[in-house]
Parts: C-alpha cells; sequence; structure tokens
C-alpha cells in the first residue's frame, strides 16, 4: 500500500542485509522505488529470491517483489540516485570505501547506523562526507526496533540533513501508513543521539536483570538523557534534538524494550554473564558496547561529568561490583535537576 507522493520513482540501494537495511528497503520497495538490497551472504539472497523473505533477520516478514537482492556492489550502486548504509559501524568505512568508485556523482548518501569509529570519533555521516566528497548525506535515526517495523506497528523516525530538499525527498520515500518521517537539520545531534542511546540500553538492561522497580527505571532514563545531551551539546549539538523523536524517543524504546539487542546485552550481563557470553547469546550488532569505550575516553579527554558512563565503564571493562558502582552514583555530589539545557555544563 503506497502512500500518495510527488516524488518519481527513484532507484534506491540499501548496503547491508541485516534487520534494519531490509526493513527500510522494503519500505522503499512498498513505496514503489527499485531497491536493491546488497548482502554478503548468498544464502538470505537466495531465501529473498525464492521466499521473499530474509528469514535470518526478519523471519515472517514478506519482502515486495520490487526489492531484489544483489551480492554484487558494482552492480547494486553503479546506477543508484540514493544509498543507504545499513552495515554496523565496525564495517562502515570500508564498504563505503569499496563503493565510492562505482557511485554516481548523482547518487545521495544516507546512513542507518548508529555507531562512532574508533580513534578519530567520527560519526558515519562524517564518514560519508569524508569517502564520498560532493555526496549530499543525511542520517536517519529514531525509535526503530526493525522488528517492530516489520510487524507494522506505528513507528516515527527521523531524516537529518542539512540539505532540506534531500529531507524532503526522503520524507516522501519513506511514508507510509504506519512509518513516519520528521526532518531535522541538527545531523551531529540526532547522529549523535542515536549512538549514545545504546550505552543507556545497556544500563538499563542491567538494572531490570537485577530487580529494578518503575522508579529506578525513570530515574536512570531520565539522567541518561540529561548526560548524553551534556556530551552532545558540548561537542556541537542542538539540544532541542535530544527533546525529540533521535533523543528520548530512542532513549525510551531501546531502555524499555527486550528487542533492543543492546538492553539484552545488559540484560545478560546482569543475569551473570561475562559480555563475551552476552555478545555470543545476542549474535547481532550491539553498538553500544564500542560506543561506551569511545564515549568514556572522550568524556575524560574533555572533563564532562557522565556518571553513568563512568559506572557501566567500571563494571564492564574493570570488573568492578555492580553493588559498588550502584553505591558510588547514590553518593556523588548532589546535582541540580534539568541542568542539561544550559549548553554543555
Ligand atoms: N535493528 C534495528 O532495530 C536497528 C538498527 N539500527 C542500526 O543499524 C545498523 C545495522 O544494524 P542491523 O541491521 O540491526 O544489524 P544486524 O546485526 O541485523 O545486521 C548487520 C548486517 O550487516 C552485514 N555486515 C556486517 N559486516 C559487514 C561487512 N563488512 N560488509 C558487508 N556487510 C556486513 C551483516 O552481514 C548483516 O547483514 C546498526 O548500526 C544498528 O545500530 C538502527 C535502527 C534500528
Ligand atoms: O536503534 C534501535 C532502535 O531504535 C535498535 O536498538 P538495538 O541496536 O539495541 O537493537
Amino acid at each position: 500500500m503506497s502512500q500518495s507522493n510527488s516524488l518519481a520513482s527513484c532507484k534506491v540501494t540499501v548496503l547491508g542485509g541485516g534487520s534494519f537495511g531490509t526493513a527500510i528497503a522494503n519500505i522503499a520497495a512498498i513505496n514503489n522505488h527499485q531497491v536493491k538490497l546488497w548482502m554478503r551472504s548468498e544464502k538470505q539472497a537466495q531465501d529473498i529470491i525464492d521466499n521473499r523473505e530474509n528469514s535470518r533477520y526478519l523471519p515472517g516478514y514478506q519482502l515486495h517483489e520490487q526489492l531484489q537482492p544483489s551480492l554484487d556492489l558494482k552492480d547494486a550502486v553503479s546506477d543508484a540516485d540514493y544509498v543507504y548504509v545499513a552495515v554496523p559501524s565496525k564495517a562502515f568505512r570500508s564498504v563505503v570505501e569499496e563503493m565510492v568508485p562505482f557511485l554516481p556523482k548523482k547518487a545521495r548518501l544516507i546512513s542507518l547506523t548508529k555507531g562512532i569509529e574508533p580513534h578519530s570519533f567520527k560519526l558515519m555521516s562524517q564518514l560519508l562526507q569524508e569517502l564520498a566528497v560532493g555526496h549530499e548525506v543525511g542520517v536517519i535515526s529514531g525509535p526503530n526496533l526493525a522488528k517492530e517495523i516489520a510487524d507494522d506497528q506505528i513507528t516515527a523516525t527521523v531524516i537529518a540533513s542539512y540539505s532540506q530538499e534531500l529531507r524532503r525527498d526522503v520524507q516522501e520515500m519513506l511514508s507510509f501508513h504506519s512509518f513516519r518521517v520528521y526532518g531535522n537539520p541538527d545531523i551531529y545531534g540526532v547522529e549523535m543521539a542515536g549512538a549514545l542511546k545504546n550505552i543507556y540500553a545497556i544500563v538499563t538492561g542491567m538494572a531490570v536483570a537485577l530487580g529494578m522497580a518503575e522508579n529506578t527505571r525513570a530515574a536512570i532514563i531520565t539522567r541518561s538523557l540529561a548526560e548524553m545531551s551534556r556530551f552532545a551539546v558540548r561537542l556541537g549539538a542542538n539540544p532541542m534534538t535530544f527533546l525529540g523523536l533521535a533523543g528520548v524517543g530512542d532513549l525510551i524504546v531501546t531502555c524499555s524494550s527486550k528487542l533492543s539487542r543492546n538492553y539484552r546485552v545488559g540484560y545478560y550481563i546482569g543475569e551473570g554473564q561475562t559480555l563475551k557470553q552476552a555478545i555470543k547469546h545476542i549474535g547481532e550488532t550491539a553498538e553500544g558496547i564500542n560506543t561506551l569505550r569511545m564515549v568514556y575516553e572522550k568524556s575524560k579527554e574533555l572533563d564532562i561529568y557522565m556518571p553513568l558512563v563512568n559506572g557501566l565503564y567500571k563494571i564492564i571493562y574493570q570488573d568492578c561490583p555492580v553493588e559498588q558502582v550502584a553505591k558510588m552514583l547514590m553518593s556523588g555530589d548532589l546535582a541540580q535537576d534539568v541542568e542539561f539545557m544550559s549548553a554543555g555544563v
């Protein structure tokens, strides 16, 4: 069922045949765009051809006939109007580097990935700008559990870009009876929010496994919002972004749902599994683990007060007992409630 809009049918390529890439590719196909989904796995590609399903990542989700799998990166991108990149952040640079020689000049590039590159501390749109000079760039982020999108649950997201035209075209390309796309020019804030919330989902999952009550969950989510916005505003984000879908919206869903892989990593660690066991148990991407390390280091470098990041880092990377961290969090200097709006204090 496509929503009537004025955007002509486009050639769309999605890189990464995991759960989110598949969900976004299918929405574009339903909306009458010609979609290629580039993936590494021959088995998954054959599954799509034979059964119209990506049963490894989104079992039971019927894929539209205008979505075609591709195993050949050159073939997948060489005529694209839009390339959406949905591979995990650790593979993002190498995949984009491999793609760029085949990319037509007209192609607009949009990241769906919620992570930060180690060492450079670059966000994915910054990698796109660095590696594909001259192309218009955007980012999609928001409360978007792929399995709920596949289940046709009403979902809202944000397209962030400096280009108003790109924002409008992507809104039209992906808006759908159960999927609504909002625009935001604060690309840095939208993208940073999507990366940071994964850390706090781990914290919340862990706290749930340890028996926390709803007062505790509300306190953790709210203090997480204060902490992540304090950090991002200091690095250049607009604080208002954190009150929208990409900020508090994504934080709420990822800190509330067992469908979130980051939440589940925290939950399994709270139950007593090691980090290694928890990651193996998930078997899919959980970006928050690496993001935690990078944000911890950056917060130390810039002297930004981040007690939750600090505490989680101690538990995960320094084997500090959870009880000791909880005690530390409850006995720090007494603070103001709503300081985060005052630009990076
Ligand atoms: N799943 C979700 O609900 C959402 C995920 N995201 C973000 O989307 C990004 C991708 O996540 P998912 O699709 O969920 O991950 P996933 O774990 O479901 O799938 C990742 C996909 O990337 C592929 N991949 C990994 N390394 C690759 C490489 N070097 N070259 C080519 N392909 C490679 C894998 O084969 C797999 O198909 C992550 O940054 C995640 O935070 C964002 C919103 C929602
Ligand atoms: O970003 C997401 C929902 O918006 C998905 O979260 P996870 O990567 O933790 O599954």
